[in-house]
């Protein structure tokens, strides 16, 4: 994939500012809109079963992040997930946390059994833990790295037949048979709660307009990875406190020539 095609359809998600309906967690709740905003998407949170299917059918894009699940909120995430398939209306999920819980792990479960999620992004933890491999999980956050996170993605894709992103150090995003690996991103990124939220709601943005999902997933990779590192720069003298700030800055400013520059992607060979 070329610098041009993400510089390209980020210009295109800035023209076409689509909507993008989270039902997301009680944490990251106002960040994940600010990053929207600053990206130059359109956010709204809904929740109430009354409401979600409507406002699904609308978006752009749907994501769904069980980050503060309870079981009223997982039924409004069926309820918005089947109307989203209905209308052809892209749906993200973030399974915030399975394998650190079984309420998580057997709602992350129920959700890709009763909706067709188009793509499904977390840490390899989370991944492991949905698809049933083994692996750590401390809380929200990935345990020690105990595999390799590109067969991971692979056999995930292959088996819940849905494109997979793994993010860590190096991100990978798979649907199973074409995989890059994008190793642009900062460690300040693991000081900020709600990075990975934010970008879950980041790929729903691409993907509400990029029909190829793995190239929408790897361009907003790439894009937020480069914009987590010009906001680490300009921080680098302060703090998380100041990073998480610059971070929203970036996301509006990061420009064509600093995505062609400093975007670091690799297309994986499969036999
Ligand atoms: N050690 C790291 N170095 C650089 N970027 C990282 C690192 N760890 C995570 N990231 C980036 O942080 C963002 C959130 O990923 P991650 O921390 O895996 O998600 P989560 O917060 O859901 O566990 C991604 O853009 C990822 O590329
Ligand atoms: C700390 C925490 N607890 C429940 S949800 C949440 C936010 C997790 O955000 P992220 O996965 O983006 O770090
Ligand atoms: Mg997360």
């Amino acid at each position: 994939m070329n610098q041009d095609f993400i510089s390209t359809l980020l210009k295109k998600v800035r023209e076409v500012n689509p909507l993008i309906h989270n039902i997301t967690n009680v944490v990251v709740t106002n960040f994940t809109a600010n990053g929207l905003l600053a990206l130059g998407a359109s956010p709204v949170m809904a929740y109430a079963a009354e409401e979600v299917a409507d406002m699904a059918k609308i978006a752009g894009a749907l994501v769904l992040n069980i980050g503060t699940l309870n079981s009223t909120e997982i039924e409004s995430m069926i309820i918005a997930g089947k109307s989203a398939n209905e209308h052809g209306v892209p749906v993200i999920f973030d399974p915030v946390g399975a394998g650190a819980t079984l309420f998580r792990t057997e709602t992350s479960k129920r959700i890709m059994n009763e909706v067709k999620v188009s793509v499904l992004r977390g840490n390899a933890a989370e991944i492991a833990n949905v698809a049933g491999y083994q692996w750590n999980i401390k809380g929200v956050d990935a345990g020690e790295a105990n595999g390799n996170t590109v067969e991971l993605a692979i056999l995930t894709a292959k088996k819940l037949k849905t494109v997979v992103v793994i993010t860590g150090k190096d991100d990978v995003i798979s649907d199973g048979h074409t995989t890059y690996v994008v190793h642009n991103g900062h460690p300040l990124l693991t000081k900020v709660t709600g990075t990975g939220c934010l970008l879950t709601s980041v790929i729903g943005a691409f993907a509400a307009i990029e029909k190829d999902l793995v190239l929408a997933a790897t361009s907003a990779l790439v894009f937020y990875g480069v914009a987590a590192e010009m906001a680490a720069e300009k921080t680098a003298q302060r703090g998380p406190g100041s990073f998480q700030i610059e971070l929203l800055n970036q996301l509006a400013l990061v420009s064509n020539d600093q995505i062609n520059k400093y975007s670091n992607v690799e297309k994986i060979e499969q036999v």
